[in-house]
């Protein structure tokens, strides 16, 4: 075929130039819209030299000022001339031979650092044929990622962990630690690790990028017909960012992965046994990469337009380590916010048109259109409904005091976008009001989820809600809260109306060290000392009477950190006696029926 290719360039051209593209076609185009958690882009590299020296034309045409592409293949009919036939593909963002790796970055990639920085989880692919370069794509942008997170653009510190890791088939290596095998195992809470394999903490951009450098130098290549240092595995960097500010909040995570080449049959006939299976596991894991990246476009847009009663999309990150090792990616129970990247790089050259047009086929899979939401009525007791303005409102009254200012929170976000945003992001922009607490940042948005999820389990009985008696549902939602009933409680110093069932912080003695969380307890109040037995002991087993000074203290049941993120249990047999003075704050807890927790509130 590619003497045939030879021997028709002039008619090839001339076929190519009168091409009209069709108005009419019955799959999706670049204005579909699609999930903008997952984007997926394509990039054309430019032809190489060799591939020009042999004289092949290119068969990767752009449309002007679209992201579609026409691939035009040359055809050997059994009589009469060559022919074409033509393939178009779309993509949210397609860059031509001419866009450089910065222009990516700045139009495309760029927004996954504060993403991650924010406490969020972003993830970029590299995909395409050997040759098609994804390398020089992912090494280029790893680049402008080091760059940017070491320029102190970014807001506020952050502690920055890196690995890198290869994946060849079912094994793991550490690319920072010499290839020493490692292991990718599940733990007891179902979360993936990558155990065995250091990360290493950078602080300056030169030993990120000397890292970087060192890794590449370790990953196994092969040659292939296409290219002469083929990588016949997956390399995942990883950056994890730790907030000092939140101890307690998850740490973001920035992925950049460049995929094994995916092979075309004619690079294949050269192959012994070996590298066929090699193939065929590169093949199987990109197929189930694939399936997986499409089950969550699949379970966002369900979860975007409101179909929350569907049966959960199917994804099976299970089947492949590459997924295993990104399961939070993928997994749709996981409850991290992730956007996720996707660049398809397409080799130009009309002689690999097959294996280009199976990258652009494969990108245009990934790409799930966005449902038609049903545009939801305003309802109040549905974040999910609100528009910035509504929400802004609600932010202002719902956020305690001080009130946390809507226009740093939710700049231009609206009720579904805020629900996404990471935690981490959520607590850092409520805490940039003068005297907002973290512990009030978190309670405000535990309250905000509470809310969105009783409105998600029960949408019904809010409707039914809306028409009854407010002051009679206020009353009963008093009663499953810690908050004082008495109207004007909050002009009292607490200390002034302590009373049973009050929950009150306080920063534990020596020999309470162990029940505290950040170096702060809980509890909620019982009795006072004297109300208490003659008998009753403490959780260490001293008679509560007997506590040197203790006199004038409360009998509190402590208040610990459930299983769910945020929730609370109260160890009503784990008893504490709390002095008013050790006493620091008042804080308000709301029990959950539905999780059988207490969740802090505002
Ligand atoms: N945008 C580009 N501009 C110029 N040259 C490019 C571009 N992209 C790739 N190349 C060149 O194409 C060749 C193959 O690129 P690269 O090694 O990145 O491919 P790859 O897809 O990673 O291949 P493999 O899967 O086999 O590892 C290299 O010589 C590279 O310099």
């Amino acid at each position: 075929m590619e003497q045939y290719i030879l021997d028709n360039v002039d008619r090839y051209q001339k076929l190519v130039a009168e091409f009209k593209p069709s108005t009419s076609s019955s799959k999706g185009s670049d204005t579909t819209e699609t999930s903008p958690d997952i984007v997926v882009s394509a990039r054309v590299r430019p032809m190489l030299e060799d591939e020009l020296a042999q004289g092949f034309p290119v068969g990767v045409h752009i449309r002007d000022d679209t992201n579609t592409a026409d691939l035009h293949e040359l055809q050997q009919p059994v009589r009469g001339p060559a022919r074409i036939r033509s393939f178009d593909y779309s993509v949210d963002r397609l860059y031509g031979p001419d866009a450089s790796t910065r222009e990516l970055y700045d139009d495309l990639v760029q927004p996954l650092v504060p993403w991650a920085w924010g406490g969020g989880i972003g993830t970029l692919f590299a995909y395409g044929q050997t040759a098609s370069g994804k390398t020089m794509t992912v090494s280029g942008l790893e680049r402008h990622v080091a760059e940017h997170m070491m320029d102190g653009s970014l807001d506020g510190d952050r502690k920055i962990s890196m690995s890198i890791i290869e994946l060849a088939g079912q094994t793991a290596y550490d690319l920072l630690n010499d290839r020493k095998q490692i292991s990718i195992l599940e733990d007891s809470f179902g979360v993936t690790q990558m155990a065995g394999a250091l990360e290493h903490h950078v602080t300056d951009k030169k030993t990120l990028l000397e890292y970087i450098d060192a890794a590449a130098a370790l990953r196994s290549t092969t040659p292939t017909l296409r290219n002469n240092s083929s990588s016949r595995s997956h390399a995942i960097c990883r950056f994890r960012f730790e907030n000092p500010q939140l101890p307690s909040a998850k740490d973001g995570l920035l992925y950049l992965i460049d995929l094994a080449g995916s092979e075309a049959a004619r690079d294949k006939v050269a192959h012994d046994t070996s590298r066929m299976k090699e193939a065929r596991e590169i093949n199987s894991s990109l197929s189930v990469l694939k399936d997986c990246i499409r089950g969550r476009a699949v379970a966002d847009a369900d979860s975007f337009s409101g179909k929350t009663n569907k049966k959960p999309a199917y994804v099976p990150f299970r089947q492949s380590t590459l997924t295993k090792t990104l399961k939070h990616v993928f997994d749709p129970a996981s409850t991290r916010s992730c956007k996720t990247i996707v660049v398809a790089c397409v080799n130009p050259c009309l002689a690999d048109l097959g294996a280009s047009k199976n990258t652009m086929r494969y990108a245009e899979m990934l790409r799930v259109p966005m449902p038609k939401a049903k545009v939801m009525e305003y309802n109040p007791g549905i974040p999910a409904t609100w528009n910035n303005e509504q929400l802004r409102d609600w932010i202002q009254r719902n956020s305690g005091e001080p009130s946390v200012n809507p226009a740093v929170l939710a700049p231009s976000e609206n009720g579904p976008q805020l629900l996404r945003l990471p935690t981490a992001e959520f607590i850092t922009r409520c805490l940039k009001t003068e005297g907002a607490t973290v512990e009030q940042a978190q309670a405000f948005h535990t309250k905000l989820w509470k809310l969105h999820i009783d409105s998600q389990r029960n949408a019904a009985k809010l409707t039914v809600a809306k028409t009854t008696d407010t002051a009679e549902a206020s009353r009963q939602e008093l009663l499953d809260s810690s908050a004082d009933p008495e109207p004007d409680a909050s002009k009292i110093p607490f200390q002034e109306r302590i009373r049973p069932g009050m929950v009150v912080s306080w920063t534990p003695p020596a020999e309470y060290a162990s029940f505290a969380v950040n170096k702060k307890c809980y509890a909620m109040v019982m009795c006072p000392v004297q109300a208490a037995g003659e008998r009753a002991r403490d959780a260490h087993g001293e008679l509560v009477n007997a506590v040197e000074g203790k006199g004038e203290g409360y009998l509190c049941a402590l208040v610990m950190p459930a299983l769910l993120p945020g929730s609370f249990v109260v160890g009503l047999w784990r008893q504490v006696v709390v002095r008013v003075e050790e006493m620091q704050a008042e804080v308000l807890m709301e029990w959950d029926e539905a999780t059988r927790y207490y969740y802090m509130t505002v």
